[in-house]
């Protein structure tokens, strides 16, 4: 039977972390049950010299963030990303524009109270089923009101922007799912909340990541772990794997190894990990109630590519502010007629987009929306063309311009609930859930008192869950640890 030292399961970026620190003086094989590297950093080229990071896109931090660090040697950060803030149009359901001044206000406003929350972080005096939904219903109107002259319509409108904003950063379904406690867990590192990428997004890093596995005999792709098994005797682990080859047929190997490294995503572990592991009850008890607690959702991106742009050249963000129910209705009347498609599936999608990011990595003009909530699972059941449309017909009924002469060329959206391994977008503590469950995730499983399986992940980082940079660090930390167990 085939042996190795050490399985790394996954070849997301933990798990490219691991295999670059153990380095190649250690016999590992890192197995990935789908057909690329990069796992939730995923890069497609949307049509010529227009790469689309339909997963992660952004840094978030600079300073002691490992993957800035990588990535500026690469040189592939652009130099844009310090303009973040300008550009910004907000259009209202009227066709109107926001008073820059007026969201700058807002913006405060909302900030002031989000620090507010996150300051509530250990707070032993909040009950635990309080959300972060709670807390803003209690506060935000009200302060926005008393610090804001405008209409209830357009305060209601920034209040849904803010909210769907704050469902994109968590990735959960709703914000009464995102505890309040645990709020402030996420740790911001200094610099810049975001540096976007050059052309070519994510993907100069995923190949340097690669570039540090020399052989190829040390990567399977297409090969899903169904089985683990600690062996008392010779205290190792018999793993089972599945390949999936190119015809759809199913073949299952079996590898011994001494020490395994699991990085699969938070969702995955939910639906797979009793199977997987059923044979060993203590490891099922130790994880059971942190896999069941922490939070996991959808969130997904569609990017439309057109020929020329048609919104104002000097936005770079197009906000909008559904301030009027009957723009809404109008909306979804004329969408349903056009496109065939279920009445509240277009309303539910409509009233979810808030906002058109413009690529800047590209020349070609390219707009993201990203989704959060019931619309981004709801997504996956439309055809690229359907969401496409919808995306494309509501900005230029906001923009008051005709939707027929600027028709996208391309259209390209993710699934990250339908990848079934994945199941999701990123981790975030629900109501349910403590920081210590974070910590239960990672431990490692030692049967005979030496670990012999080691978990790393976003899911598994208790500061930076959620991010690439955490995912990396997770990686090197049980890589590490790893080495340090090998070389005793
Ligand atoms: C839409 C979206 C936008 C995001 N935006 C950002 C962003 O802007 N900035 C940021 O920092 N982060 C962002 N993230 C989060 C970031 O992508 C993740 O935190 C990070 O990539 C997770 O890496 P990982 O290695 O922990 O997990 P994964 O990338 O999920 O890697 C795990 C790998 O394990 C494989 N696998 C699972 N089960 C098995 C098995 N049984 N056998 C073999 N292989 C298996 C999977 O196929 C996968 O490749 C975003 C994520 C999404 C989905």
């Amino acid at each position: 039977m085939e042996y190795r030292k050490v399985i790394i399961v996954g070849g997301g970026v933990a798990g490219l972390g691991a295999a670059k620190t153990l380095g190649p003086n250690v016999n590992y094989l890192l197995i990935e049950a789908q057909d690329y590297l990069g796992g939730r950093i995923l890069t497609i080229d949307a049509a010529e010299n227009v790469a689309v990071d339909v997963g992660a896109q952004f840094i978030h931090g600079k300073e002691k963030n490992i993957l800035y660090e990588i990535c500026e040697q690469l040189n592939c950060i652009s130099d844009d990303s310090n303009n973040i803030e300008n550009g910004v149009l907000v259009i209202l359901s009227d066709g109107t524009e926001l008073d820059s001044e007026i969201m700058q206000k807002a913006k405060l406003v909302w900030e002031d109270i989000i620090q507010e929350a996150q300051a509530k972080f250990g707070d032993t005096t909040i009950p635990a089923h309080y959300s972060l939904a709670d807390y803003l219903q209690k506060h935000l109107k009200e302060r926005l009101l008393s610090s804001l002259s405008c209409s209830d319509n357009i305060i209601d409108g920034l209040i849904d922007y803010f909210s769907s904003i704050e469902l994109i950063e968590n990735g959960c379904l709703s914000l009464s799912d995102l505890s309040l406690i645990e709020y402030g867990s996420f740790e911001y590192l200094d610099g810049e909340d975001e540096y976007e990428f050059k052309n070519g997004g994510y993907r100069p890093f995923i190949s340097y990541m690669k570039s540090f596995i020399l052989d190829d005999n040390r990567i399977r792709l297409n090969s899903e772990v169904i089985r683990v098994k600690y062996l008392e005797d010779s205290h190792q682990l018999l793993v089972h794997i599945r390949h999936h080859n190119k015809t759809n047929e199913e073949e299952i190997s079996t590898i011994l190894c001494d020490h395994m490294i699991w990085t699969s995503s938070l969702g995955y572990l939910k639906e797979n990990f009793s199977s997987i592991f059923s044979d060993e009850i203590q490891l099922i008890e130790q994880k059971k109630n942190a896999i069941n607690n922490l939070g996991f959702d959808t969130i997904n991106k569609v990017a439309m590519v057109y020929e020329k742009s048609f919104w104002p050249e000097e936005n770079h963000l197009i906000i909008l502010l559904h301030t009027q129910k009957q723009k809404l209705l109008t909306l979804v009347e004329s969408l349903k007629a056009l496109l065939n498609t279920k009445e509240t599936d277009i309303q539910t999608i409509i009233e979810a987009i808030h906002m058109y990011e413009v690529l800047s990595s590209t020349e070609v003009p390219v707009l993201i929306c990203w989704f959060a909530g019931p619309a981004a699972l709801l997504l996956e059941n439309l055809s690229e063309k359907v969401i496409g449309q919808i995306c494309h017909e509501v900005l230029c009924s906001y923009l008051n311009i005709s939707s027929e002469l600027n028709q996208p060329k391309h259209v390209l959206k993710s699934e990250w609930y339908k990848n079934r391994f994945v199941r999701g977008s990123y981790s975030y503590c629900s109501t349910k859930s403590r920081t210590k469950d974070r910590e239960q995730l990672r431990i490692g499983y030692a049967p005979d008192g030496i670990p012999r399986i080691q978990f790393a992940g976003e899911a598994t980082n208790a500061k930076f869950y959620g991010t690439v940079h955490g995912a990396l660090e997770s990686g090197i930390r049980e890589g590490t640890e790893l080495l340090s167990i090998i070389n005793k």
